[in-house]
């Protein structure tokens, strides 16, 4: 369920390290986007692209050297008493006592939240209600973040903010995960998460933005990020043809190919023509396309490839200026 209000919104947001006195970083550089009431927004990227400076931001732990963020309509750091207590943040450490034990955390925390949620419920609604007597130094990393997540949850928060929510859990503790975060949006929660994880960003967003150092790279829903990049077909030249020999690429809407050895690599963004087209020209001469593999773009494909072009493009890259901090 999504709306119109902008819950979250970022403009040209630019985060600076340093002083200005050494070299100094600019981490985030120039991001846009917003993210509507009810909606799931995830940040993707390689690591140092950028999304924990830029989930800071928007939390309000950190000032920005530029641009403009508002949280439900407020500046979450200038107006931090009206943002804080309806947001959730789940950090990517915690940072907790470890010689207290769970329920002592969670009671602590509580103490500290307006409107919280019981103890009991806190534990059980991240299934760590069997814990709750162990000491935190005692938990397993997996166990850890369910804390944190307890924790962001407590004041039944309107706006979540989860930095890479399932790092350390185990696969069956990820889709409880995912269940939870499911379920907190079925019931209106907006919730901006960041993650390494594709299949997390497929399974959970409505949309998404892949971050690579410090920008936007692309942004959409799943299928529009996907649809931008090609599909791919490969098979093997049957023996004794060519590639002059195959139908001519273009007219099977092909815009590359290579070809190694035998193996012949199409690219395409009309997958269903060209793989018509190679099946019928296959049948009407009489040959087997052996190893033919027809592949459909995915999210995967598309982050690989826009760290790969950015790679290629990349001398500026990690470029540490001291103007930045200007
Ligand atoms: N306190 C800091 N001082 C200087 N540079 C920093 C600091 N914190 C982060 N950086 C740099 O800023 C860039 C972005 O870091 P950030 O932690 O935001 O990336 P990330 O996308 O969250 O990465 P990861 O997926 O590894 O957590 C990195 O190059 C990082 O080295």
């Amino acid at each position: 369920m999504t709306s119109n209000e902008r819950v979250i919104d970022v403009t040209d947001l630019r985060r600076v390290y340093g002083d200005g006195t050494r070299a100094s970083f600019e981490a985030v550089r120039g991001v846009t986007f917003s993210v509507g009431r009810g909606e799931l927004f995830a940040l993707l990227g390689t690591n140092g692209a950028g999304k924990t400076s830029t989930l800071e931001l928007i939390e309000g732990l950190a000032a920005p050297a530029g641009g403009r963020v508002r949280v439900l309509g407020h500046d979450p750091r200038a107006e931090r008493d009206r943002v804080r207590p309806r947001i959730g943040v789940m950090l990517q450490d915690g940072g907790f006592p470890g010689e207290l034990t769970v329920a002592e955390t969670v009671r602590m925390w509580a103490g500290c939240t307006s409107g919280a949620r019981q103890v009991d419920e806190a534990l059980e609604t991240v299934g760590l209600s069997r814990r709750r007597k162990v000491r935190v130094k005692q938990l397993s990393g997996g166990e850890k973040r369910r804390l944190d997540l307890a924790l962001a949850l407590l004041g039944r928060p309107e706006v979540l903010f989860l930095d890479e929510p399932t790092t350390g859990l185990d696969a069956e503790g990820r889709r409880d995960t995912w269940e939870l975060v499911r379920r907190l949006r079925a019931e209106g929660t907006t919730v901006l998460l960041t993650t390494h994880y594709l299949e997390e960003a497929e399974e959970l967003a409505d949309r998404l933005a892949i971050l690579h150092e410090g920008r936007i790279a692309a942004e959409g829903r799943v299928d529009e990020v996907v649809a931008a990049q090609p599909s791919h077909v490969s098979f093997e030249l049957p023996d004794g043809y060519f590639v002059g020999d195959l139908p001519p690429l273009d007219s099977l809407g092909v815009t590359a190919h290579d070809v190694e050895g035998r193996l012949v690599r199409l690219r395409t963004d009309a997958l269903q023509r060209a793989a018509t087209g190679l099946l019928v020209w296959a049948r009407d001469e009489g040959v087997e396309l052996r190893r033919l593999d027809v592949r459909g773009a995915s999210l995967e494909e598309a982050f690989l490839r826009i760290a790969q072009d950015a790679k290629g493009a990349g001398a500026e890259s990690g470029a540490r200026t001291k103007e930045m901090a200007a």
